[in-house]
């Protein structure tokens, strides 16, 4: 992976609640992005394997060790769903024990709890995390800050479990900012992802899930407001490295 903060654009340091036009109320869009995922859960990781065309778990241990994750190092995964990132974690630390994952989804945890044996699994959100001050080396969030309404009570919580000098990596997705990657992007999203999870997860015809994903692809947190939230929620040496003009891993240090 290459880049700066300085190339990932600039998006202005307001707050990026997604679909604050649907769900105005934080609780109602709480519950909508509960029983969505809730619903998905079984069939996510087969979405992903297909969304990534296989590359999601390569991707996600490259991320993980180029920030700076070791053997023997404390992990919270956020926003941990079936487990696709925590799994990686724990091939490089080594321990189960030493990783602990978080998702508000019940049906997520229920995947993830298959998969991850030794890992433990807590039900919670990002903006309230039920675990002592300094108590991980290393937090990691995989593609869930479109999901965060208030990312700046998120990020005070990952600096506070976070021990000084402790690591924070989110990786997400970002828009292209190239007119042919965007025009690639537009087909990829809007034609041939939703095609193919029509085909992989039937019984999820509803159209809602599409558009929810879609919408929140669209909807992307800017660059500029994540850096600048971890700044301002205290972080030092925030910074974020583009693969593919799409995918986004952002570091900084507690
Ligand atoms: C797209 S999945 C990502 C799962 C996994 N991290 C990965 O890399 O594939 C998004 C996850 O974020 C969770 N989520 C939604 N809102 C959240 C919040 N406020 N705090 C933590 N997790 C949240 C969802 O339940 C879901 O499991």
């Amino acid at each position: 992976m290459t880049g700066s903060a300085s190339e990932a654009g600039q998006g202005g340091t307001a707050p990026h609640p997604v679909l604050a036009h649907r769900y105005a109320r934080a609780e109602e869009r709480e519950g909508f992005v509960r029983a969505l995922f809730d619903a998905t859960a079984p069939h996510y990781d087969r979405i992903d394997r297909i969304f990534s065309l296989g590359t999601g778990p390569g991707y996600r241990r490259r991320a993980l060790r180029e920030a700076g994750l070791r053997p023997g190092m404390r992990v919270l995964d956020v926003a941990v769903g079936t487990g696709l990132v925590a799994r990686q974690a724990v091939t490089i630390t080594g321990d189960p024990a030493l990783v602990t994952g978080l998702d508000p989804s019940e049906g997520m945890l229920a995947e993830a709890r298959k998969s991850l044996p030794g890992v433990t699994l807590i039900q919670g959100r990002a903006e309230r995390i039920p675990l002592p001050d300094a108590s991980v080396d290393f937090l990691s969030m995989g593609y869930a800050l479109r999901h965060v309404a208030d990312l700046g009570a998120a990020f005070a919580e990952y600096r506070r479990v976070l021990r000084p000098g402790g690591t924070v990596l989110l990786l997400e997705i970002g828009r292209p900012e190239s007119r042919l990657a965007h025009l690639i992007e537009r087909f990829y999203m809007g034609a041939a992802i939703p095609a193919l999870c029509w085909i992989a997860a039937p019984r999820h015809r509803s159209g809602e899930l599409m558009k929810y994903y879609w919408e929140t692809i669209e909807a992307c947190v800017p660059a500029g407001t994540i850096l600048g939230a971890l700044s301002d929620a205290g972080f030092t040496a925030p910074s974020c490295a583009t693969e593919l003009e799409v995918f986004r891993a952002y570091t900084a240090r507690a």
